[in-house]
């Protein structure tokens, strides 16, 4: 995809950044050389004596050479000490590499002599989130003992024990008698990486079992780790690098499950099985060809549950929520940016979906239906008027609604990502839209496909009011309820004023007095409600 032209901008700003910083380095660097002076007077010593006959010589004369490299090379291998072997070894390559022969040779050739290959695993690879980077994060944290020089300690809310992670910047490892470096750094564009260094003889066993081994190991310890974070994305003029400070997380710590969500029971039975049948479900949807991501649309009046059942679906499932505040992103560019950088195995939450999005499906049509009407006008007044005053105004108008298209989150845009190209991108996402007003809603974006299932929550009935009296007050049954049940049939009161009604207050748990408070209210909406509909009949009589 193009990136915005505000991107390029910055990119020359860092450039001309990069330069300054250059000059005031300069006079570091002039250390640096002194001290590199002696290193390369090594290298010349060895240009000198085993690769300098090599230039200008013909083919017969290098390949006696190279021989000779090579019986060099495994001399080294097998009298001198690892890291004197290594060093030689680098300056060897170094020499190697200043001769124009072996400047046209290909990497390949090259790599013959260098005596180490490096892999780097970066956080975010190609606008996505790499999941081995965690993994192998997690792994190298994990590598805790009594020789490790810099730890970092946290508690875990609910655990007694602390916990200890490993703080540093470079961790050797052993796997199988290989020795591996690992080094946590951040890459020259900004992006957080792990990097390992290990020797090219031990190629097989680094590239095959021991990353395997790390990832399978750090995927495990994440597992038994795993905590439910709470995503918020930051407004756009925050982000600092491309691919940085997309998403702030704090650790999501709310307490409501399925068993205290008020609500019919079969209902809520069959929104529980969809959640699993869904995470479930990976076979059956390469099976389709389906992209791996449900869609859930809860409506329903303030205070019915709906962010409740949000909570209750990221405890459920382990999901990682991330709460998208479309209103601080400037475009449909920045909308995609922020989704790709999501984690699998998550809920991406938009709630009011009516109140922050501009609904233009339908809109934009009647918008240009308008705008065509206003045109004709426009056009009469301009055969009245002075034709250039005319053009001139409308070369502003024409600019000031092109520059809110650019800059604004579109309902395509969303609805690109939801089930367009992007949507295959990433694997295992719920989307969760909430609305107060269903009706409001353009009908292209909750159709199903999209949101795959609509659950309504409503008003308190007898089913639900049972959960919350047994939440509330441990409550199975009591005299009052039939009276309750009959009261809920006839008001419309939300879960939460009845939760309100049904809280302890002062500390004291008074279950017939809570009971007879909510009574008291219900009987008093009843009253209001008989007389708003009486004088609803009145004006429609007259
Ligand atoms: N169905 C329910 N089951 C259990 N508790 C509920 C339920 N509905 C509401 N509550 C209680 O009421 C409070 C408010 O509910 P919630 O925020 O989930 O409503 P909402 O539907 O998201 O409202 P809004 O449309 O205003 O965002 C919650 O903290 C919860 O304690
Ligand atoms: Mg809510």
């Amino acid at each position: 995809m193009n990136n915005p032209s505000t991107d390029w901008k910055m990119q020359m700003k860092n450039e001309n950044n990069a330069v300054m910083s250059q000059t005031k380095v300069r006079k570091d660097e002039k250390l640096l050389l002194q001290k590199k002076e002696s290193k390369r007077n090594l290298i010349e010593i060895l240009m000198g004596s085993i690769v300098k006959p090599m230039i200008g010589d013909n083919l017969t004369t290098i390949g006696s050479n190279i021989a000779g490299l090579f019986f060099i090379m495994e001399t080294l291998r097998r009298y001198f000490p690892r890291q004197l072997k290594n060093t030689i070894q680098e300056l060897l390559v170094n020499a190697i590499q200043r001769i124009p022969f072996f400047k046209k040779c290909s990497d390949k050739t090259l790599a013959f002599f260098s005596p180490y290959a490096q892999i780097g695993f970066r956080e975010i690879e190609e606008y996505k989130y790499n999941y081995a980077y965690s993994a192998i994060k997690t792994y190298l944290g994990a590598q805790v003992n009594s020789q490790v020089k810099n730890l970092k300690g946290s508690q875990m809310r609910g655990r007694k024990s602390l916990d200890f992670k490993r703080d540093d910047d470079k961790v050797e490892d052993e796997f199988e008698g290989v020795k591996i470096l690992w080094e946590v750094l951040k890459s020259t564009d900004g992006v957080k990486m792990c990097r390992l260094t290990f020797h090219r003889s031990n190629w097989e066993i680094v590239t095959g079992s021991y990353l395997t081994y790390v990832v399978e190991e750090g995927k495990s310890i994440e597992e038994k780790k795993k905590k439910v974070k709470l995503f918020m994305n930051n407004p756009s003029p925050n982000w600092k690098m491309q691919t940085m400070n997309l998403w702030s997380s704090i650790d999501f710590e709310h307490p409501a499950t399925f068993d205290t969500m008020a609500m019919d029971p079969k209902k809520k039975d069959e929104i529980i099985s969809d959640l699993l049948g869904f995470s479930n479900g990976e076979e059956y949807y390469k099976k389709i060809g389906k992209a791996w991501k449900r869609g859930y649309l809860l409506h329903g009046p303030p205070g019915t549950g709906k962010s409740t059942m949000i909570a209750a679906m990221a405890n459920l499932m382990s999901y990682s929520i991330y709460d998208l505040e479309l209103t601080s992103i400037g475009n449909n560019w920045e909308l995609k940016k922020l989704l790709l950088a999501t984690s699998s195995k998550s809920i991406i939450v938009i709630e009011d979906i009516d109140c922050s999005l501009d609904l233009t499906g339908e809109r934009e049509v009647k918008e240009e239906e308008s705008s065509a009407e206003i045109k004709k006008e426009k056009k009469k007044k301009e055969d009245e008027s002075s034709a250039e005053k005319n053009k001139e105004k409308k070369k502003k108008e024409d600019e000031s609604s092109a520059e809110k298209k650019k800059n604004a989150v579109t309902l395509s845009g969303l609805l690109n990502f939801i089930d367009g190209l992007w949507s295959a991108c990433g694997q295992e996402r719920i989307l969760v839209f909430t609305t107060n007003h269903l009706g409001k809603l353009d009908q292209a974006l909750i159709r199903r496909g999209r949101m795959d299932m609509h659950i309504e929550l409503s008003y308190c009935r007898f089913e639900a009011f049972k959960i919350l009296a047994k939440n509330y007050l441990n409550l199975d049954s009591h005299v009052l309820f039939r009276k309750i049940e009959s009261l809920l049939e006839e008001t419309n009161i939300t879960p939460a004023d009845v939760a309100e009604n049904l809280m302890v207050k002062d500390g004291e748990c008074d279950v017939d007095g809570s009971l007879k408070r909510l009574i008291l209210v219900l009987e008093e909406m009843k009253l209001n409600q008989n007389s708003n509909e009486q004088q609803k009949d009145v004006v429609n009589q007259v």
